[in-house]
């Protein structure tokens, strides 16, 4: 069977200046990867890259049998920023229309996606009168209402407080659960990428390259107790250590 995602030795210079290093991966449907690393690795390059936003310098992106450019057209993809793009004086349910008429495709009924992301009776809010958690969740209903298989998604909860990224982070990974999607996910969180990811790619600082593929073999959703097992511990320890280069290096991707 095709990969949902194939990864085959993509990289990006800017110039002169490597901002990432040959990347090789192939992602099975439903699969959740998480991108970690500092700052300017390449991560957000190699994101932009399958979403067909910047073209890479050397390699190719499919999306199943389709390259990035075609999944784009066929609205294949998903991608939620940092930061809610919903406009202040836009209402919640609009906003998800929105992208369902972009895409051409009503994936799912707009007031039921919201009342699933707990938006039950804020529909007709606008923007500015919702709380940062509930605009983030609102981005990612509008993310998924034409239920795009894959979803690519850049530091998603970054710009909540951490009880709140814990709480969307548990929601989330219930809600893929539901409607399983194909996850490329962008943090600098080593928790929050061993909460939700099956597989984590660690980064290494700029020109960034893949360090290790780090799996964590325990099934989704997983209980907020997993927090306290002693593989989680073992695996955030591991991935701190690689990112701190106190262990030397594993298998690339
Ligand atoms: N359009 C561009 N022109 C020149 N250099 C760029 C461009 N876009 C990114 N870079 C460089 O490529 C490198 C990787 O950037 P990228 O944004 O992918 O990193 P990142 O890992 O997502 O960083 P962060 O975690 O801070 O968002 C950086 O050194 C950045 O300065």
């Amino acid at each position: 069977m095709a990969a949902a995602i194939s990864i085959r030795n993509v990289s990006r210079r800017f110039g002169e200046t490597w901002a990432l290093r040959p990347v090789d991966l192939e992602i099975a449907a439903g699969e959740f990867i998480a991108l970690v690393g500092p700052s300017g690795c390449g991560k957000t390059t190699l994101l932009r890259i399958v979403a067909d936003l910047q073209a890479p310098s050397t390699g190719e992106v499919r999306i199943g049998a389709d390259t990035a450019a075609e999944a784009r057209r066929k609205r294949l993809l998903g991608l939620v920023s940092q930061r809610p793009a919903v406009l202040p004086w836009k209402r919640a349910i609009d906003d998800v229309r929105f992208t369902q008429k972009i895409a051409g495709r009503v994936g799912f009924d707009p007031a039921k996606v919201l009342g699933e992301f707990g938006l039950a009776g804020h529909e007709n809010k606008r923007a500015r009168q919702l709380s940062g958690g509930m605009l983030q969740r609102v981005n990612i209903a509008s993310a998924m209402a034409h239920d795009p298989s894959v979803l690519l998604m850049d530091e998603p909860f970054s710009a909540l407080d951490e009880m709140k990224r814990e709480e969307i982070g548990e929601w989330f990974d219930r809600e893929l659960s539901l409607r399983p999607k194909t996850v490329l996910f962008v943090t600098h969180h080593i928790d929050e990428a061993v909460m939700l990811a099956d597989r984590l790619l660690v980064f290494s600082p700029a020109p960034g390259r893949v360090l290790e593929v780090v799996s964590v073999p325990v099934p989704r959703p997983r209980d907020p107790s997993f927090r306290q097992d002693p593989r989680f511990v073992a695996i955030t320890g591991h991935v701190r250590n690689l990112l701190m280069h106190r262990v030397p290096e594993g298998r690339a991707a």
